[in-house]
């Protein structure tokens, strides 16, 4: 028999890509391309989602074809991806009825801050294990419905269907046979209960969504359906689901309680894997679905921060001190330190731990001797700190002291930032050789329904480290660095409430 291999469909915020894995989990060939971000308003970030559907059968046909692999050789399909973007469609013309809201976007901050005026928060979180925020799809269908002429009818008709990406791209792939999710984006859409695993009817009722648009909810391991034979050329089982930062934890083979791992991307999402307790947070956290492979649910802690990588993007495209993200490890290396100066990137506000919708980017500390290469250093330390805050929130909550941080994503290259990363959390920072971690967990989530892998035995000695950082700045020095972190963004905080 010819080799097989599993294809990984990753559909981030920013990009698609495919990546083809082999039994060992190495790359074997990748595709990516990138989409428009679409911005109507200040605030409001929206996608095509025909553009992502494109783009990602396109990347998928691209990596076989670069590879030599016919699609007869794909054992199996596994999907992840942005995770809370939400789309509508119509169920008889696989249209959607509006651009895909994405997780940025903030439109429907008001309606959050009158469901909190209204109580209903604990009870949300208590079920759902979710803050309420703009952040998660529910509000994002309601404003759907309630926005675009005739939908709230055709809804309520039966007619339209609502999906998070996943759901998007396996109702096109399977040609509208096939509508579900798997329950770790369910949990993303604060419309499921994480205890029950339903989707629960007094929230629907609280966000005016009909139950009959909801895809019907998947472990994250099983064959959902088959790609219809017009997009590979033979019909391949989908067999993985995960939303993106789950999938990396699995990726990362942080299968064990109390093993974290930290995505440097856009944003920055850190996931404890918590087992089979989903944890309260006192902390600001949310406690989410990580994965159900079988009949386990397995749960997890997670911090996002909205700036993470995206801050050396404005150093490169606003400020203009860079002129490629590379550049910022060499320039912020030609200073010791940031000198006093410190970046709060509240840019979007503030996520886990502070949650301040109304924080703005704060820049602090500066002299007459403040160069560009202090301003890049700054950045890059104010990657590590919230980091480090979410760090620190996690623990409080979970009762563990970490032993270790994997660690993934476009900035994890960054061995200045992951140096300091290690120095002020006091703790091993691990690289592993496969960064494409987001994809790699897809692959394995589908590779483990086909029997490509028998059992998590059969991957789990393929994480391979590539680099240790250990931390080497003394105590005094890191205290030091650390309260003037907590100033500054007391400084952003506070600026924010003084309005007005
Ligand atoms: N050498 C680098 N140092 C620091 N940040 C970097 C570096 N290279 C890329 N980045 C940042 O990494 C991010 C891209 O990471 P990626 O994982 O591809 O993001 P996403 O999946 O969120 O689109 C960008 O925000 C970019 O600014
Ligand atoms: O597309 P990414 O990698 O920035 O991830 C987005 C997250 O899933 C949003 O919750």
């Amino acid at each position: 028999m010819q080799d097989q291999y599993i294809l990984a469909f990753d559909q981030g915020t920013t990009s698609s890509r495919a990546i083809l894995f082999d039994r060992g989990g190495n790359i074997v060939s990748s595709a990516q391309k990138e989409f428009r971000q679409i911005y109507p308003q200040p605030g409001w970030v929206e996608h095509d989602a025909q553009e992502i559907w494109a783009g990602q059968v396109g990347v998928a046909a691209e990596a076989l074809a670069r590879a030599g692999i016919p699609g007869s050789q794909v054992a199996a399909i596994g999907i992840t991806n942005q995770r809370e973007t939400t789309v509508v469609w119509d169920r008889d013309t696989g249209q959607p009825v509006y651009n895909a809201i994405v997780w940025q976007d903030r439109r429907t901050a008001p309606f959050c801050d009158e469901i909190r005026a209204r109580g209903l928060a604990d009870s949300i979180r208590d079920k759902t294990g979710l803050l309420v925020d703009a952040y998660f799809s529910a509000t994002k269908v309601r404003w759907i419905l309630d926005n675009v002429p005739g939908a709230r009818a055709r809804a309520e008709a039966g007619k339209l269907a609502f999906g998070t990406i996943d759901s998007w791209l396996i109702w096109q792939l399977t040609h509208g046979q096939v509508h579900v999710t798997d329950v770790s984006n369910a949990s993303r859409t604060m419309l499921y209960n994480i205890h029950s695993l339903q989707w629960d009817d007094a929230l629907l009722d609280i966000f005016g969504i009909p139950a009959s648009m909801l895809p019907a909810v998947k472990s994250s391991s099983q064959v959902y359906g088959h790609t219809h034979a017009a997009h590979l050329g033979v019909a391949v089982p989908i067999a993985g689901v995960a939303g993106d930062q789950q999938a990396a934890l699995f990726g990362q083979q942080c299968t064990t309680p109390g093993m974290v791992k930290n995505t440097y991307g856009t944003g920055c999402f850190m996931m404890m894997n918590t087992g089979d307790t989903p944890i309260t947070s006192h902390n600001q956290l949310l406690t989410t679905i990580a994965w159900q492979v079988g009949d386990k649910v397995q749960y997890a802690l997670e911090g996002s921060i909205f700036i993470g990588g995206s801050v050396v993007k404005w150093l490169r495209d606003g400020l203009g001190i860079i002129k490629q993200s590379s550049d910022v490890g060499p320039l912020a290396a030609q200073v010791a330190d940031s000198d006093g100066v410190y970046l709060v990137p509240a840019f979007a506000g503030l996520g886990a731990p502070h949650w301040n919708a109304n924080a703005r980017g704060t820049l602090v500390g500066m002299t007459q001797g403040t160069g560009a290469a202090h301003i890049a250093r700054a950045a890059l330390d104010s990657i590590a700190f919230q980091t480090m805050d979410v760090l620190g929130a996690m623990q409080a909550d979970s009762g563990i002291t970490i032993a270790e941080l994997r660690v993934d994503g476009g900035a994890c290259v960054n061995n200045v930032l992951m140096q300091f990363q290690s120095d002020i959390l006091r703790t091993q920072v691990a690289r592993p050789k496969v960064t494409e971690t987001t994809a790699l967990g897809a692959a394995y989530l589908a590779g483990l329904a086909v029997g490509y892998w028998q059992s998590t035995d059969d991957i789990q000695g393929q994480w391979q480290l590539d680099t240790r950082f250990a931390p080497a700045l003394p105590q005094e020095v890191v205290d030091r660095y650390v309260a003037g972190w907590q100033r500054a963004t007391r400084a952003a905080i506070g600026w924010a409430n003084d309005q007005a």
